[in-house]
């Protein structure tokens, strides 16, 4: 695989930290076993920290003196989850490695197990990225793509951050496992675009389950699946789903459902092919990990990855 420009590498923590990726995968492991969501939470932990301020641990840290927290920015508040199991790691690579793998590291390499575990593909996982000393709630809120935006704002905020339209559909391929909340798709059931119908582009049938899920005036916070076919295992169904206009939110739909889009034949070639999807994927994960990272004396080791070390 390309390895990109940056100053990070796989063997970073070889002899400061041998047994680093089998630490994390075995506690992931552990986390999956009572909570088969997890993976895809940690998942989505390291992208919304990469897209804001670059991959740097910044999201975990929580409010205190001049921080405010990314964790209450639109995108993360009451939707990420996965702290706890990101704390749990750290203890366990702190217990055999003491004061050498940062957050951001972790957060890194906990998305690739949890992909893997899942049945997706494996990939080395490039390393040597220090933590923020701070965060930027305030990015969080305009750098994270939300589920209603055009599919050309959306390109717009990953080229914002050097990622290309193949990374933008290989990486919503995340969306095979994990849930999503009513409230983030709840206008396309019913009034779409201010239409009074629903979104034209929504399989009927998935509509009136989605309906049943969501109902009209009903709790914004019920959860439904992402994929329903294999809702917590990573495989390329996504993408047979949207050809099925069976995507769940707008944002996914949109990448087959926009007529000329460049999209649309990736789409195409990710349903058809899953190993063309695995390699893309980890391909676009390496490159979303390259985000802007803190290396050299940038940025601390973090020993508790919710605070600043002496604060
Ligand atoms: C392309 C733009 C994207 C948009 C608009 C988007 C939006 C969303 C939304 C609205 C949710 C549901 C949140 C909730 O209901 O609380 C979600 C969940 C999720 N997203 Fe994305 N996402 C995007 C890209 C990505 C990428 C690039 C990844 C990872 C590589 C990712 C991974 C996930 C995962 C795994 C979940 C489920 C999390 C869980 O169950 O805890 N998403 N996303
Ligand atoms: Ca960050
Ligand atoms: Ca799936």
């Amino acid at each position: 695989l390309h390895q990109g420009n940056s100053q990070l590498t796989a063997n970073f923590h070889a002899t400061t930290c041998p047994n680093l990726s089998t630490i994390v995968s075995n506690a992931v492991q552990q986390a999956l076993q009572s909570d088969s969501r997890i993976g895809a939470s940690l998942l989505r932990l390291h992208f919304h920290d990469c897209f804001v301020n670059g991959c740097d641990a910044s999201i975990l840290l929580d409010s205190s003196g001049s921080i405010q927290s990314e964790k209450n920015a639109a995108p993360n508040t009451n939707s990420v989850r996965g702290f706890g199991v990101v704390d749990n790691i750290k203890t366990a690579v702190e217990n055999s490695c003491p004061g050498v793998v940062s957050c951001a590291d972790i957060l890194a390499l906990a998305a690739q197990a949890s992909v893997s575990l899942s049945g997706g593909p494996s990939w080395s996982v490039l390393l040597g990225r220090r933590d923020s000393l701070t965060a930027n709630q305030g990015g969080a809120n305009t750098s994270i793509p939300t589920p209603f935006e055009s599919l050309s704002n959306i390109t717009a905020k990953f080229a914002a951050v050097g990622l290309n339209t193949n990374d933008l559909v290989a990486l919503s391929g995340a969306h095979t496992f994990g849930r999503a909340q009513c409230l983030t798709f709840r206008t396309r059931l019913y009034n779409f675009s201010g239409t009074g119908n629903p979104d034209p582009t929504l399989n009927s049938s998935y509509l009136t389950t989605l309906r049943q899920i969501c109902p009209q005036g009903g709790n914004v916070t019920v959860l439904t699946n992402f994929d329903p076919t294999t809702p917590d295992n990573f495989d390329n169904n996504y993408y047979v789903n949207l050809q099925n206009n069976r995507g769940l939110l707008q944002s996914d739909q949109q990448l087959f459902s926009t007529t000329g889009a460049a999209t649309v034949s990736i789409v195409n070639s990710f349903s058809s092919n899953q190993t063309a999807f695995f390699l893309s994927f980890a391909q676009s994960m390496i490159n979303m990990g390259n985000i802007s990272p803190l290396t050299g004396s940038s940025g601390e080791i973090r020993s508790d990855c919710k605070k600043v070390n002496g604060s």
